[in-house]
Formats: structure tokens, C-alpha cells, sequence
């Protein structure tokens, strides 16, 4: 029977991750659940914010639903005990090295688009960002000169290897989908991005029909507004992955809706909504947990195989939507728990 470990983290992060997991029960009755603390829950419960067992039960887990972790309460404590490095090191620690954030408009949703209606129903696209890279994991520090000033560093840096692996990722997502592949970066200034170009134009020799275009990230965040039907697969890294995601779901509707599939090598992956823990709207039933849900989708699909079961959720999403389902980021006044009561209705 198939473990899903399921890490609900702080804020939000379990109120979406109860929707996701009751979803997950409807459609596959053959899973096994465990629950561990993480993030700043880890630290309350255990001193860490990746506690030991948790760790373990995510290394035995065949996949693992994540919510969000961040807490305003422990950004005074050293970096390393911060709830938010619990994700980074589950990433690394799991090889985690691609996610996979699928952003497109629900039939319905136009109101809810920060881009017009005609604009907004042509966004369909899958940002490929690398997540175990980049300035999240390069030499840090903060430091005060001889003459009193503070500074501080975050360095970033990608090896080759490093971007081969998510480059052939993102070459063979094109290839499953319109065959176009964009590559975002800042290669007009930064010694990363100019090996990025390079690896990336190598990797492409491989993959002869996907056709393949380079962007600078801030044209990217202009066009992604502009005419975002103009992608279909972007590659990107960490930091700039990262940013864009987070703008392509405002073209979707809301932050609410984007689920992403974090996947290494193996089958083992960890899926979470793009949204953080949201502490601004936690405990108050606001939460729209259709990206946790969606992203309960992409497990089925990625880990366990279950393309059925993976269309099955998103089907029943795009009904409720379609139907007028909307919690407040939506312009609704729909609660979390209603929210997945009407989807766990649709299946039927
Ligand atoms: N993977 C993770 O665990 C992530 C953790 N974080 C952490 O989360 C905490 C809060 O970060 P923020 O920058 O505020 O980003 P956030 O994504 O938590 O929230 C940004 C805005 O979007 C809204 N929002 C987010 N998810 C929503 C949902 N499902 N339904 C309705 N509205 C939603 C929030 O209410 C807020 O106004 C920080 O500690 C941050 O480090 C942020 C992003 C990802
Ligand atoms: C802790 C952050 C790196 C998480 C985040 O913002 C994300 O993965 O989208
Ligand atoms: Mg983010």
C-alpha cells in the first residue's frame, strides 16, 4: 500500500492540506497516511524545524503532500532553525531537483485574472523551475567591515551537470505537450545564466523537435502579463522560478489555485500548492485549498502512476469551478472546509 506522508506545516498549510488529503482518500482508498510536524510546528514539537522523524517518514513516504511553513514568530532565530528551511532541506535532502508548476486559466475564472478576459484565457503553461540550486543554497553570509558597515552575500552559482538535469526535464515536458520550450534568464549580466544558455542550447541536441527560445527574466515578467499564451514550457532557475510563478498565478485567477510537483530521478516526489502559510488569513476558513487539492492531482500522476485518479480531481475541479465555487481570493465567500466538501461532491 502506498505511504503518503503528509506535512502540513504552519498557518494555512494544514487547513489546505485536510481539503487535499480528504480528496486524495475519495479517489485512492488504497493509500496509507502519516502525519509528522514541520517547520515551525517541528520546532514546537521537536526543536527543528526538520525534525528526525519527519525526515525519515519522508524518506520512506512514496510521495509527500505538503502545505507551507513560515511563521512571523521565528524569523529572530538563526537561519538554520528557521521553519522555512525545513522545505529547502527536504528538496536536497530528497533530490528534489525539478518543479513542475502548471499554471493555466479555469474556464470560469476570468473575473477573478488580474489580465483581461481574452488575455487571461490563453494562459496554459508549465514553468520548470530547477529547486535545488541557485542563491537558496549558495554560500551565505553577514558580516560587519573594519569601518562599521554591515553586509551580506548570498551567492549564486549552478554547475553544468546541474543544469543538464532540469534542462532535459523541461526538453521532455515540451515534448509532451506544444513542443515549445522558453529558457529565462539574465544572460546579458550574470556568469550563471550565460552557462545556463549554454548547457541549455547543448541539452537541445537532444531533442531536435522542440523548438527552443531564450528570454531575459525581466522581459519574461513583462511578457508573462502582456501575452502569456505565448508560452508553452518555460526552464528557469531557483530564484527566477520562483518570482514567476508566484505572477503567473495572479494571471490564473489566484495564488490560491497553482499546485507544483517537486520530482528527482526516482518516482518519489513532494507536492504542495506555490503559496506560502499565509498568516494574514490563517484560522479564519479563507484559505482556497483547490491549489493543495490540485496538487494532490499531480501526486497521483507523478508518484503513483494514477493518471485516472489525477484526471478524476481535476475534472471535478474544473466543475465546481465552472459552477460558481469561489472562496474569497476568488471573489467568493466560500469557507476552506466548503471549498472541499463541493469538490469531494463533484467526483461523485
Ligand atoms: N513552500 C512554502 O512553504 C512557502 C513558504 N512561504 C512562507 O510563507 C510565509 C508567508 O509568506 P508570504 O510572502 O505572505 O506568501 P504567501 O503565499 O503565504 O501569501 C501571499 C498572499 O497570498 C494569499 N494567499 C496565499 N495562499 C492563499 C490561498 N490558498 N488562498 C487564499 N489566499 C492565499 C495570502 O493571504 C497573502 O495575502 C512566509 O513565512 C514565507 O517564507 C512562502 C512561500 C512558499
Ligand atoms: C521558502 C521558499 C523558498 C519557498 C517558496 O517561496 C517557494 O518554493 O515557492
Ligand atoms: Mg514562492
Amino acid at each position: 500500500m502506498p505511504l503518503i506522508a503528509i506535512l502540513p506545516g504552519d498557518g494555512i498549510g494544514p487547513e489546505v492540506c485536510r481539503e487535499a488529503q480528504r480528496v486524495l482518500e475519495a479517489v485512492a482508498p488504497g493509500l496509507a497516511f502519516e502525519e509528522a510536524a514541520v517547520g515551525g510546528a517541528g520546532y514546537d514539537a521537536a526543536g527543528h524545524p526538520l525534525p528526525p522523524a519527519t525526515l525519515d517518514l519522508a524518506k520512506r513516504s512514496d510521495a509527500i503532500l505538503f502545505g507551507a511553513v513560515g511563521d512571523a514568530r521565528y524569523d529572530r532565530l538563526d537561519r538554520a532553525l528557521r521553519p522555512e528551511q525545513a522545505i529547502l532541506g527536504l528538496r536536497k535532502e530528497l533530490g528534489l531537483f525539478a518543479n513542475l508548476r502548471p499554471a493555466k486559466l479555469f474556464a470560469g475564472l476570468e473575473d477573478a485574472s488580474a489580465l483581461r478576459p481574452e488575455i487571461a484565457r490563453t494562459i496554459d503553461l508549465v514553468i520548470v523551475r530547477e529547486l535545488t540550486g541557485d542563491v537558496y543554497f549558495g554560500a551565505k553570509g553577514r558580516r560587519t567591515t573594519e569601518d562599521g558597515r554591515r553586509e551580506g552575500h548570498d551567492v549564486m552559482a549552478y554547475a553544468e551537470d546541474e543544469v543538464a538535469r532540469i534542462a532535459r526535464v523541461a526538453f521532455a515536458t515540451a515534448q509532451g505537450r506544444n513542443g515549445r520550450l522558453c529558457s529565462i534568464d539574465k544572460a546579458n549580466v550574470l556568469e550563471t545564466s550565460q552557462l545556463w544558455r549554454d548547457v541549455v542550447i547543448e541539452v537541445a541536441a537532444e531533442f531536435p523537435e522542440v523548438e527552443l527560445s531564450h528570454m531575459y527574466v525581466d522581459n519574461a515578467a513583462m511578457q508573462l502579463v502582456r501575452d502569456p499564451g505565448q508560452f508553452d514550457v518555460i526552464v528557469t532557475g531557483n530564484l527566477f522560478g520562483d518570482i514567476l510563478s508566484d505572477q503567473a498565478s495572479m494571471c490564473a485567477g489566484s495564488i490560491g489555485m497553482l499546485p507544483s510537483a517537486a520530482i528527482g530521478s526516482g518516482t518519489q516526489g513532494l507536492y504542495e500548492p506555490i503559496h506560502g502559510s499565509a498568516p494574514d488569513i490563517a484560522g479564519q476558513g479563507k484559505a482556497n485549498p483547490l491549489a493543495a487539492i490540485l496538487s494532490g492531482a499531480m501526486l497521483l500522476r507523478h508518484s503513483l502512476g494514477d493518471e485516472a485518479g489525477a484526471a478524476r480531481i481535476e475534472a471535478a475541479v474544473a466543475r465546481v469551478i465552472a459552477g460558481g465555487a469561489r472562496t474569497p481570493d476568488l471573489g467568493g465567500t466560500m469557507t476552506t472546509a466548503t471549498m472541499g466538501d463541493v469538490v469531494l461532491k463533484a467526483l461523485a
